[in-house]
């Protein structure tokens, strides 16, 4: 039984962006989407129950911070990350991959895995893709990452090349090692950089090994938006119509926009998130700083366009004086509107695909956002 499958309900004539539905044991949800992130099997200040309340319908979760607290075990007695956390809807956790390149400082890449430092003690730790899917199995999520490598941008050809081959080694190895291929469904990781002769390679090694679902790494990590698009042009139509695809670490409402255009069905990133702890929200006309000194007297909604229960009830001046404040409810109300915005931002790409007109709502979103168009 394959607990991940994919429908492709249709394509935009416009663009090459796909309306689909992804199922899984913990349910199903509509793409492209995006998911929140939850990093320590909470979506920071957010509660399930709000959660569902934004339709939200798959979370991400960090497999290295959990692995480091309150460690797999914990969980895995406490039957796993969605009783642990009473998350009912689906799960997706990464393979710590990316954590061990961007959190730790020193580390030593070798075949059998890496050795790194603990980023809270500095103790030495050692993960491999082995111990990666073991943690994932244990914490029971319905989406796996396969372990592999995220290369610093930029990267010679010749590094890249090594590390997509042994990326595509350790994807071998992680499909050995998952045990619970009737209820968790694992994803490959296709890296390759800027470079279109290693994403090729790098999507015919793991397509070949036939996984349920296909993320697109090694993005978002510092190149220029061209390079980006430029990348998902060449990269998306190696991989299967009939499995997702998912880009880890994006993003901005223009990046999701462009990524959904390039065929894109999922994404995650802590933008939302973490910029609404420092009292910045997303909105139709832009981005609101709303901790600024003029909305002190302004008892507007954060966007008038908005229909989230924030912007019904509560005003700038509320806000603003709570993230001055430092209340702890001020982030939760400007958290709790920014994922809304995203989740939001998403159903409008889907009823715009359904009316084969993305390119259009693409054009109108940039303009009212601020963004120039290239
Ligand atoms: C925030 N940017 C980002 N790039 C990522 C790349 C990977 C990856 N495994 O290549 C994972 C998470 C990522 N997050
Ligand atoms: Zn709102």
């Amino acid at each position: 039984m394959i607990p991940i499958t994919y429908e492709l309900i249709k394509t935009d004539k416009q663009t090459g962006a796909r309306l689909g539905r992804v199922h899984t044991p913990h349910g199903s949800f509509d793409t492209p989407t995006f998911m929140p992130v939850g990093t320590l099997a909470t979506v920071k200040t957010m509660s399930p129950e709000e959660l569902h309340s934004m339709q939200a319908n798959i979370i991400l979760s960090n497999t290295y911070h959990l692995w480091l607290r309150p460690g797999e075990d914990i969980i895995e007695e406490a039957g796993g990350l969605h009783k642990f956390m009473n998350w009912d809807k689906a799960i997706l956790t990464d393979s710590g991959g990316f954590q061990v390149f961007s959190l730790s400082d020193m580390r030593q890449i070798e075949e059998k895995g890496v050795h790194f430092r603990n980023h809270l003690n500095g103790e030495k730790l050692f993960l491999s893709p082995e111990k990666a899917m073991h943690i994932q199995n244990a914490l029971g999520s319905d989406i796996m990452m396969a372990f592999d490598e995220c290369p610093p941008y930029p990267a010679t050809y010749d590094y890249m090349k090594s590390s997509v081959e042994r990326t595509s080694r350790w994807a071998e190895r992680c499909l050995e090692a998952h045990k619970r291929p009737d209820t968790q469904g694992l994803f490959g990781i296709v890296q390759g950089g800027e470079y279109e002769a290693l994403r090729k390679q790098s999507a015919s090694d793991l397509v070949s090994l036939d996984f349920p679902g296909y993320a697109i790494g090694g993005l978002s990590v510092g190149e220029p938006k061209e390079v980006m698009n430029q990348v998902l042009e060449f990269t998306t139509p190696l991989l299967p119509a009939n499995k997702p695809r998912y880009l880890m670490g994006v993003g901005s409402p223009d990046a999701l926009i462009d990524g959904a255009i390039r065929g894109v069905d999922m994404f995650d990133c802590v933008l939302p998130t973490r910029i609404a702890r420092n009292g910045t929200c997303m909105t139709s006309n832009g981005r609101l700083v709303v901790r600024n000194a003029k909305y002190a007297r302004d008892f507007t909604p954060i966007d008038e366009n908005c229909d989230c229960h924030v912007c019904k009830n509560y005003s700038r001046a509320y806000i603003r004086h709570l993230i001055k404040c430092n209340e702890t409810f001020g982030f939760r109300l400007t958290t709790y509107h920014n994922l809304h915005f995203l989740l939001k931002l998403m159903e409008q790409v889907r009823t715009a695909i359904k009316e084969d007109r993305l390119g259009d709502f693409k054009e109108s979103f940039f303009e009212q956002y601020g963004l120039n168009q290239e």
